[in-house]
């Protein structure tokens, strides 16, 4: 089957005040469609930069990043952000919800910005789901660490993007939680075929994955399949 993700030889720069900091070197990676993958590897290796890259949300020097067929390294950065929004959701470590909005209202900020239609039966199933029936009239702050990042995987979830891209979903979370967030996302991936490509620090939870890629010093090293 065809990667839904494909980056070849992607060349990253982060232009510092002395020198630039080269995060991506040649770095090549597939992704198959309803795939679960985990990118793991040391702090400063590259796995944000290059889950930011798949995500179009910043541009790279060199090497060509084909998702879904299309390729982004040609895009502007408005053609990049429509991409993005009808075909990838994300969830951050701290979880980015916004704290004087509702968690409805936190929900609905993607539909609002995109003046796109809420699937309501589709939404109510992820909710139930995801046990967040009875927080939605509530604000951030008054939910737990995992109640929070269940919030942000339902936001990235009810959109029905194709590719949900997770950078360190459980590294605020303790370990009861940050298990059950990486079952939800098989759950995703089983249940509404969406392929998932996590960044994690933890061996335990990338090992849940179907595939594990390696990461060093600005590329992907090696995988393990299961
Ligand atoms: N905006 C930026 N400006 C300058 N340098 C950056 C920027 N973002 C990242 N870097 C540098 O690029 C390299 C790769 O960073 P990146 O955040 O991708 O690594 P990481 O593997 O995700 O690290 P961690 O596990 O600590 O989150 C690091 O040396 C980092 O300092």
């Amino acid at each position: 089957m065809d990667a839904i993700v494909k980056l070849q030889n992607v060349n990253k720069v982060y232009k510092g005040v002395t020198k630039g900091t080269k995060a991506l070197k040649d770095c090549s990676l597939e992704v198959k469609p309803s795939s679960f993958t985990s990118i793991i590897g040391k702090s400063g290796c590259g796995k944000s930069t290059l889950l930011n890259a798949i995500g179009g949300l910043i541009e790279v020097d060199s090497g060509s990043i084909c998702v879904k067929g299309t390729e982004l390294t040609t895009m502007t950065r408005g053609e990049r952000a429509a991409f993005r929004r009808n075909h990838i959701g994300f969830i951050f470590q701290f979880f980015n919800l916004l704290q004087e909005l509702t968690v409805l209202e936190n929900l609905m900020i993607p539909f609002d910005l995109n003046q796109q239609r809420v699937d309501k039966e589709f939404m109510d199933g992820v909710l139930q789901y995801l046990e967040l029936q009875d927080v939605l009239k509530k604000f951030p702050y008054e939910l737990s660490g995992g109640e929070q990042q269940r919030v942000s995987i339902a936001r990235a979830i009810i959109r029905k993007p194709s590719i949900i891209l997770a950078d360190e979903p459980t590294g605020n979370l303790d370990r009861k939680n940050a298990k059950q967030v990486v079952s939800l996302l098989r759950e995703c991936q089983r249940l509404y075929s969406q392929t998932i490509i996590m960044v994690t620090h933890d061996m335990d939870l990338a090992k849940k994955a179907d595939t594990m890629q390696y990461m060093e010093d600005g590329q992907v090293m090696s995988y393990e399949t299961t």
